[in-house]
């Protein structure tokens, strides 16, 4: 049997590919393409007829499989199924890291799927807290209770957005450019950062049209995203490197953090590193790049 090690909250999750549980072929060896996390689908790729049988393959792959670092989450049915209930006592009894909330629209959603998975750390001997939550904001009014969401259980580590069912409510299309879903994203990045946890980008659908996700991609990292939800192996290279600070970032950043610590000794509080004005802020924002960069294993220097 395998024993996962004990879910981070905070840790890399640039990517996070979603894969239907009742495929054995697809979920065998899903660790090998390197994503950050991989999240096993119950709910909207599994047939209403194969919910079971997604269940029982599910609990299997999650007792035999040693997925090693790469983060397991599973992605329940919605609140309002017949099958959630059941979805979280087989991922807590199999041992996944997490659990994304499907179309979570308020806080009381989080607080009674909270409650289930705590039950059923009881009832299976999990180590109570250990399985984490992320919420799936799926509508206009998931998305305007975002921050109350994010805030609600002790477990919750991000949220992402999920356009399928959001352009739908909506009654718009994906956009190159992504007008249609830009009031949304910057609401739900706002209530994230507030609340102190991380923030994803929806998937990508379209999977012939290489220039419209690798534009997606980069205005996810324009706009401050965490990472991204995606559906094929093809479509994680380039969202670790796009989320990964770039070789010119990384030298400004060092250049920042070596040459602010020096004048903070000599008393100077405000300067310039080539040409641009930094104080504290930068300092702070360059210490983050410099994490990123060796979370992201792009850091060869010595800081
Ligand atoms: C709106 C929403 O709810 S999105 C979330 C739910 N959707 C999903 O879970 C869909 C996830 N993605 C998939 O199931 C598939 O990528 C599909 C059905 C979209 C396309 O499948 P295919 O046409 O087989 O894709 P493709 O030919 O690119 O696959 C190439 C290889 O990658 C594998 N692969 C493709 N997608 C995935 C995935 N998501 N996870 C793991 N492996 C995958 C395939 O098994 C195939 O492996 P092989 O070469 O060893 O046979
Ligand atoms: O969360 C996602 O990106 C996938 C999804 O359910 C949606 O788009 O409705
Ligand atoms: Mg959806």
């Amino acid at each position: 049997m395998i024993q996962r090690p004990t879910p981070k909250k905070v840790r890399l999750r640039r990517t996070m590919m979603f894969m239907n549980a009742q495929k054995p072929s697809l979920i065998r060896d899903a660790y090998i393409y390197g994503s950050d996390s991989i999240i096993l689908d119950l709910e909207d790729a599994v047939a209403e007829n194969q919910k079971d049988s997604a269940r029982f393959s599910l609990y299997h792959a999650l007792k035999t499989i040693d997925y090693g670092n790469t983060e397991v989450i599973v992605r329940i049915n919605g609140l309002d199924t017949a099958h959630w209930q059941e979805d979280i006592r087989v991922v807590v009894a199999g041992g996944a890291d997490g659990i994304r909330i499907a179309k979570c629209e308020s806080a009381d959603d989080v607080k009674l799927v909270e409650e289930h998975v705590l039950r059923a750390e009881r009832e299976f001997g999990v180590t109570e807290g250990r399985t984490l939550l992320m919420a799936a904001l799926e509508s206009p009014k998931g998305i305007m209770n975002a921050y109350e969401i994010v805030t609600a259980s002790d477990r919750m580590f991000g949220c992402a957005i999920s356009g399928g069912d959001f352009r739908k409510s909506m009654h718009v299309q994906i956009n190159r450019g992504g007008i249609e879903m830009l009031a949304a994203r910057s609401q739900m990045l706002l209530a994230a950062r507030a609340a102190g946890v991380q923030c994803f980008d929806t998937m990508f659908p379209h999977l012939d049209d290489k220039e419209g996700f690798e534009s997606e991609v980069r205005q996810n990292r324009e706009m401050g995203f965490d990472g991204k939800s995606i559906i094929s192996p093809k479509q994680i290279r380039f969202v670790h490197e796009t989320f990964a600070p770039t070789e010119k970032e990384i030298a400004y950043a060092e250049k920042l953090v070596r040459s602010f610590n020096e004048q903070a000794d000599a008393g100077v509080g405000v300067y310039t590193v080539d040409g641009k004005m930094v104080d504290i802020p930068f300092f702070e924002d360059a210490r983050r790049v410099i994490e990123l960069a060796k979370a992201c294993g792009v850091y060869h220097g010595d800081l």
